[in-house]
């Protein structure tokens, strides 16, 4: 064998002097290994030791037969009201940071999201979202996973209030202690697993904990309200009918004796002071009266006389203020309360919807002290838009380098998204009021949106793909 030369006697030597260096390397690895698991057993035996300590509550009389819920079962974490929470999907959306996301799902109409069951939830993620198809929108409610727990304060000031702070829970403000979001959203259609929904405030990346269907007679008093009367319109119908029916042949009001007595106007079984003021007044007219009737079919316009007039104005107030609904609609053992007084507050505080009382909110939300801003587009920015193609339409060879959308339809349908955005001003207090002229930047779908903002108008410099 010839010998070494002398260059490979140097490569040797430097390889083993590297192989010894990796030696050390890997023993000073071991022993950091080695300590990891020493402190985490250490770790796992102190909870051992902090679980068995733990005294089981006494279970309660009517329990003595099965035995107390172990406190690490998931039903006595429940109980206590703590849950372990699995999400049933992750939004994937238009919106992939908070900058420039809706505030509310109302403010940018066209914000798309698709949100896909996980088969983790369940093994046909499909069967869960039978039937769902039949509403037109649908809660969604999620986790604000982008805020830290320790973010939150009993005092916040929304963006809208332009500073002022009011109680977290009289807002909806994503920093709360449970981080728990509501969403109205629009259902636009569900394939398979997959629940497509537009209206959302959500941004991609967004964990879902549950879905139910907007059910507007359950979840809108002014809904409820609506059907409460007209259920009660057939009462009042009825009130009308059995208190004052005309006598076509001879051109008279009666006031039915029967009226009080019918069971399906409920009137009798439920009475209250009120109605007893207003069987009082009927009481008092319970013979026929001469009135002079200009048409004797139905919708005839009457020239009722004053005590008649005064009746059916009791009963419209009645009937305006639910009352008669109450009336109706409680059941024989229900003790009816009045209608809850509610505390006095300044109108400028509350404002009533509806037929009023039975839906109020805060005043700010309808009136701001922020205005709303107009948003135009610079000649610049407007042709960077109409670059990008809608999400699902293939494009010639020529457009091949055109940007596109991933979830909007097209350049039409993401102005209006922007729009939306920036004229409700998403900038916070703080950037509102001390960098004013501050360039403002955010991401809706695969675009890179930069503005500025002046007096009463945003302005959209440029649009970029991401
Ligand atoms: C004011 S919250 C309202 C959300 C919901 N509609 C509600 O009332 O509970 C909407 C804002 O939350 C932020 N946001 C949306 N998704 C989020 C998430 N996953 N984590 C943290 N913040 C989020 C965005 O900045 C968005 O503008």
């Amino acid at each position: 064998m010839s010998p070494l030369c002398d260059s490979c006697v140097e490569n040797i030597n430097n390889l083993n002097q590297q192989v010894s260096v990796m030696r050390k390397e890997i023993k000073n690895l071991r022993e950091m290994l080695a300590s990891a698991i020493r402190a985490h057993r250490k770790h796992m035996t102190s909870i051992q030791s902090a679980v068995s300590n733990i005294k089981l509550c006494e279970p309660d009389e009517d329990q003595t037969t099965s035995p107390p819920p172990s406190l690490t079962s998931p039903q006595a974490a429940l109980e206590q009201g703590s849950i372990q929470t699995v999400p049933i999907g992750y939004i994937s959306s238009c919106f992939s940071v908070k900058n420039g996301t809706p505030r509310q799902p109302t403010v940018c109409g066209p914000s798309r999201a698709e949100l896909r069951i996980q088969q983790s939830v369940f093994n046909n993620p499909e069967h869960a979202l039978v039937g769902l198809e039949q509403y037109s929108h649908v809660w969604i409610i999620f986790l604000f996973h982008k805020n830290g727990h320790l973010s939150y304060k009993a005092k916040v000031k929304p963006p809208r209030l332009n500073g002022q702070r009011v109680g977290v829970y009289s807002t909806r403000s994503p920093h709360r202690p449970n981080v728990l979001g509501l969403t109205l959203a629009k259902l636009d259609k569900i394939v398979g697993d997959t629940v497509h929904l537009s209206d959302i405030d959500m941004i991609a990346g967004t964990p879902v904990l549950d879905i139910k269907p907007y059910i507007p007679e359950y979840d809108s008093p002014q809904t409820r309200m609506v059907l409460d009367s007209e259920s009660c319109d057939s009462n009042k119908d009825q009130l009308h009918s059995t208190a004052v029916s005309l006598n076509e042949t001879t051109g008279k009001l009666k006031l039915d004796e029967d009226s009080e007595t019918d069971p399906q106007s409920g009137l009798k079984t439920a009475r209250t002071d009120k109605e007893d003021d207003l069987g009082t007044l009927l009481s008092r007219e319970k013979s026929e009266v001469d009135v002079p009737v200009s048409d004797s079919r139905v919708g005839a316009q009457f020239a009722l006389p004053k005590v008649l007039q005064s009746v059916l104005e009791e009963v419209k107030t009645f009937v305006t203020q639910g009352e008669v609904c109450q009336l109706s609609c409680a059941s024989e053992d229900q003790v009816l309360e009045s209608p809850k007084t509610k505390p006095q507050e300044s109108t400028s505080d509350r404002l009533c919807y509806g037929e009023e009382a039975y839906s109020t909110i805060a005043g700010w939300i309808r009136e701001p002290p922020v205005g709303s801003l107009d948003v135009r587009f610079t000649p610049n920015a407007e042709r960077e838009l109409a670059e990008f193609l809608p999400a699902h339409l293939s494009g010639g060879p020529s457009d091949s380098n055109r940007p596109r959308f991933k979830f909007l339809q097209g350049p039409e349908e993401a102005a209006a998204a922007i729009r939306g955005v920036l004229s409700a001003d998403p900038r916070s207090v703080y950037r509102r009021t001390r960098c004013r002229d501050r360039l403002f930047y955010f991401t809706l779908d695969t675009v890179d949106i930069t503005c500025w903002f002046g007096r009463g108008f945003a302005e959209v410099l440029q649009v970029r793909p991401c």
